[in-house]
């Protein structure tokens, strides 16, 4: 399969603190990765690195092909990253469908098309920002995302905070994302038996590089390296 990302032992934090130490990884094209580990190793770091908010000191980011480690931020969105943060940073003043609209650019996702795959945001279209339950604010972070007509689709823990039938509905639209649609994804989440279940491919972190990486299947489904790399008795959502 076609190499989409890759990071090439990358260092990267914040001021002169590294976070990200030699860190690699790759993602083929279309493919879903989930990034795992306790708090405070790095998980967000990863998006934020490859989003262009952090100082990358060593190393190599490729994307389709091309080294964007020193690409400004806003030329990655146009380059296909699409960035659903932990925030969901939903204008609360802006109707949804300006919220949507706002950041469209064009391609194959529309307001209609966003619509369809959540038909719960055409119901809210005239409703603030600030209005909409958890579960939508996220709808409305990932339909943003896709206006933006990305590639991939990155994603920072969102299920946090959600009641557990909305997980379920939301994970189920994350996968249908990467099956239907072709739209490759990395998602940082807490719930290691949830990330596994929507993803391809997983890495877990440690102090900032991969101590594991291999097919999420085979993860689940080790219950003792899970336990090992985790540290904590897995709970599902
Ligand atoms: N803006 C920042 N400036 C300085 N240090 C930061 C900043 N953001 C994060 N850090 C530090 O970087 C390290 C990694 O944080 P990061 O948020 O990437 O971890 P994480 O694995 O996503 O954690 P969590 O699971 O708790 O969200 C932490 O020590 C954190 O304090």
């Amino acid at each position: 399969m076609a190499e989409l990302l890759a990071f090439d032992r990358v260092t990267a934090g914040y001021g002169n603190a590294v976070v990200l130490d030699k860190l690699s990884l790759t993602l083929a094209q279309g493919q879903s990765l989930a990034i795992l580990g306790r708090n405070g190793v790095g998980k967000t770091t990863l998006l934020e690195t490859l989003m262009g908010n952090t100082r990358v000191t060593g190393g190599a980011i490729r994307w389709r092909g091309q080294d964007i480690t020193h690409l400004p931020a806003h030329l990655r969105v146009r380059a296909g990253l699409g960035w659903v943060p932990q925030e969901r940073e939903v204008f609360p003043s802006l109707m949804v469908e300006e919220n949507l609209s706002v950041v469209a650019r064009p391609g194959a996702w529309t307001l209609d098309r966003v619509y369809g795959f959540f038909p719960r945001l055409r119901e809210r279209r005239a409703n603030y920002g600030n209005q909409l339950s958890g579960g939508e604010q996220q709808m409305l972070a990932i339909g943003r995302a896709l206006m933006t007509n990305p590639v991939l689709l990155l994603l920072d823990e969102p299920m946090e905070g959600l009641a557990p039938i909305i997980v379920e509905e939301l994970a189920a639209s994350i996968r249908r994302l990467c099956e239907d649609e072709g739209l490759a994804s990395i998602v940082v989440e807490q719930h290691p038996v949830l990330a596994l279940d929507m993803t391809h491919q997983a890495i877990v972190l440690e102090r900032g590089t991969v101590v594991h990486a291999g097919p999420s299947a085979a993860l689940a489904a080790d219950q003792a390296l899970l336990d090992r790399l985790l540290g904590v008795g897995i709970e599902a959502t």
